[in-house]
């Protein structure tokens, strides 16, 4: 079998930053008012840094404001959640970004409650989550949304499919799956507890295989359907993803590469999903 077509997300989500940024200098033509993105970041892990920095510099090319609010390794989470709570209730930011990880002394489920549904355009609040579970309006989580719209942009459409995602955490695998069975995939979660045989078992039957577990190279190319379409949101140090590429390319039709895949279509989904809050917090 010939070698898989890469799934572009740099060039996808470039196009999606430029017309977010004719978006953005609309409304702010129309009306005045600049799109506003709140970073909060705890702690200085170097990784977190970079993606945030990222994150600015891409919304500054679009046309969005950065408000960065960095606080201490120490900080609590009531002192975390006050900030949020305080950005949530200032009508000049439209959206606000808490970078995970945090410190494994904040509550980061309490901290990520403290946002604005409406300001959640990370789509890490419960409300976000059923919204989405539901197929409601709402924020999507980033990665989750930007892999889906990555499939739709190569055609490919999950309905009748098999999908396996590998990973559960709440920001990435477990909404993953559900937008997989919103378009109606058959969807099985794996997960760090799975057993390898089982993890095998189930991807060698997967047309769709998402993995988000944070494991270098886990997926083997041994392991895929011929044929089947793979998605590498994994995320190591040294820019390694959870598929081993080389092994997996030879046998899937599409695969993501590391970088350049799921990576740039993340910040995307986050710049489209603030101008998009400031449209709907902007009254005309
Ligand atoms: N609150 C959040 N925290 C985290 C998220 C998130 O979506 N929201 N996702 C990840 C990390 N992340 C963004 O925060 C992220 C990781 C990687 C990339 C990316 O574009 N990577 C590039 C390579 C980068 C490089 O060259 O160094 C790529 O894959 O091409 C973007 C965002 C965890 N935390």
């Amino acid at each position: 079998m010939s070698q898989a077509t890469l799934m572009d997300g740099t060039g996808l989500a470039r196009r999606i930053v430029d017309e977010t940024a004719k978006r953005a200098a609309d409304l702010t033509g129309r009306t005045g008012v600049t799109p506003c993105l709140a970073t909060v970041l705890v702690g200085e892990d170097p990784a977190s840094v970079t993606y945030v920095r990222m994150k600015q510099n891409r919304s500054r090319k679009a046309g969005i404001a950065s408000r960065h609010v960095p606080l201490p390794a120490t900080t609590t989470t009531a002192e975390l959640i006050t900030t949020l709570t305080e950005l949530s209730a200032d009508p000049a930011v439209h959206g606000i970004l808490l970078q995970h990880p945090m410190g494994h002394h904040i509550d980061e489920r309490a901290a990520f409650e403290a946002i604005a549904p409406e300001k959640d355009v990370d789509g890490v609040t419960l409300a976000s989550f059923s919204a989405m579970s539901f197929g409601l309006p709402g924020f999507s989580s980033c990665t989750p949304g930007g892999i889906i719209r990555l499939l739709d942009e190569y055609d490919v459409d999950p309905a009748g499919k098999r999908a396996v995602v590998v990973g559960r955490s709440a920001i990435l695998g477990k909404p993953v799956g559900l937008l997989l069975l919103g378009r109606d995939a058959t969807v099985t979660y794996c997960h760090s507890r799975t057993p390898a045989a089982d993890l095998s078992s189930v991807v060698r039957e997967a047309d769709i295989v998402v993995a988000a577990v944070g494991r270098p190279r886990l997926i083997r190319g041994e392991d895929i359907k011929p044929g089947a379409v793979v998605v590498d949101a994994g995320y190591n140090a040294g820019n390694v993803g959870d598929v081993d590429f080389d092994s997996a390319r030879e046998r899937a039709s599409l695969i993501t590469p590391v970088p350049g895949g799921v990576g740039p279509m993340t910040i995307a989904t986050l710049l489209s999903q603030t101008v998009e809050a400031a449209v709907r917090q902007t009254v005309a």
